[in-house]
């Protein structure tokens, strides 16, 4: 792809969006680099859908500007802004076979058919459906479809790629393997890319930058790592991954230390329940001291193997020296 097109980021500055009284955006700021895949990631109804529309033109916003590859966009047709979609369900031409399907935005702007058939060739092998060119989009897993529509999405060699939950639809193993895939598929062709997900695994295993979405604001933005590591509120760190609470604090099940012996800054527990969970295992814990208070650690099967834990085994636990801690301070 041409240069110009890797170079295409995406601004949205000062962003509103009402309807009737509900306020679904609320003075929000987006800077999506070029060349990186950016995850939109919130719970439902969070307000994601609709900053992908506003960028994609599809919806406008009552304030704000949206600016894609330095160009101001803001009132332009989404025809006009050289963005490509797609959604959870795509909508394919049901009566026209894969290769038609994706070379369709080219017919229609009346392309040479020679170039339009090398293109189409070239957008399915890298979307890994060349064996299917000949089918129609019935004949298509779903999995399969959606990789169509990436694929006619970037026919028309768009500036940006904005994808609404693409995978959503989809049975949890296919979503993994399209996940796995569209990492992949970013890494060659680098066009600029927002993903919406609600699935906080997808966005930390895809996505170059997340930011996180909530009733109409950003939380947070950063690297997944970033993200994880350094959660900016409650909100952000629970909705990354599981937390547990040890004297108010806030931090991960897995950032809790458990010893047989006490050790310095340790307290005392006891293990009420251990529940194996594929490779790691749940323990459920009281507190022998003070207010009795239950939490949770996860261990793994060695550990637990180790530490010779069973029901009502007595253990001291302590937040691990790296753990990600909200203090209740702060909450
Ligand atoms: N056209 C509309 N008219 C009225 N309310 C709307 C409209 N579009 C969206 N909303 C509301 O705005 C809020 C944000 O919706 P949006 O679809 O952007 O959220 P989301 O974070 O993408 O969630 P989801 O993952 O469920 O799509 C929701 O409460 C939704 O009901």
């Amino acid at each position: 792809m041409a240069d110009a097109q890797r170079a295409a980021g995406i601004r949205a500055d000062g962003i509103s969006k009402r309807f009737g009284d509900f306020v679904a955006l609320d003075d929000v700021d987006l800077a999506v680099p070029s060349g990186r895949l950016t995850a939109l990631l919130g719970p439902s109804g969070g307000g994601k859908s609709t900053l992908l529309r506003i960028i994609a033109g599809l919806d406008t916003a009552d304030t704000g500007t949206v600016v894609i590859d330095g160009q101001d966009a803001t009132r332009l047709p989404p025809q006009r802004r050289e963005v490509g979609f797609v959604f959870q369900h795509y909508a394919a031409f049901k009566h026209l076979s894969v290769f038609r399907n994706v070379a369709f935005g080219l017919e229609v702007r009346r392309r040479p058919k020679a170039e339009i058939r090398a293109r189409v060739h070239e957008l399915l092998e890298l979307v890994h459906l060349t064996q299917f060119a000949d089918r129609l989009p019935a004949q298509l897993s779903g999995g399969q479809r959606q990789r169509m529509a990436l694929a006619r999405a970037l026919a028309a060699e768009p500036k940006v790629l904005l994808l609404d939950e693409p995978f959503g639809a989809l049975d949890a193993k296919v979503r993994k393997e399209l996940r796995d895939w569209l990492r992949r598929l970013h890494d060659e062709v680098h066009v600029t890319t927002v993903f919406v997900t609600h699935d906080q695994e997808e966005a930390l295993e895809v996505s170059d930058e997340i930011v996180v979405i909530n009733h109409g604001r950003v939380e947070q933005v950063g690297s997944p790592n970033d993200l994880y590591d350094r959660p900016a509120n409650e909100f952000v760190m629970e909705f990354l991954g599981p937390t547990t609470r040890l004297d108010g604090r806030l931090l991960r099940p897995h950032d809790i230390d458990v010893f047989a012996d006490a050790a310095p800054g340790t307290v005392p527990a006891v293990v009420q329940r251990l529940q194996r969970v594929g490779f790691e295992v749940r323990a459920d814990l009281r507190r022998t001291d003070g207010d009795q208070q239950t939490f949770w650690v996860q261990l793994t099967p060695g550990q637990v193997e180790t530490l010779d834990l069973a029901v009502d085994t007595p253990v001291w636990v302590r937040p691990a020296r790296r753990a990600a801690v909200i203090e209740p301070a702060l909450t």
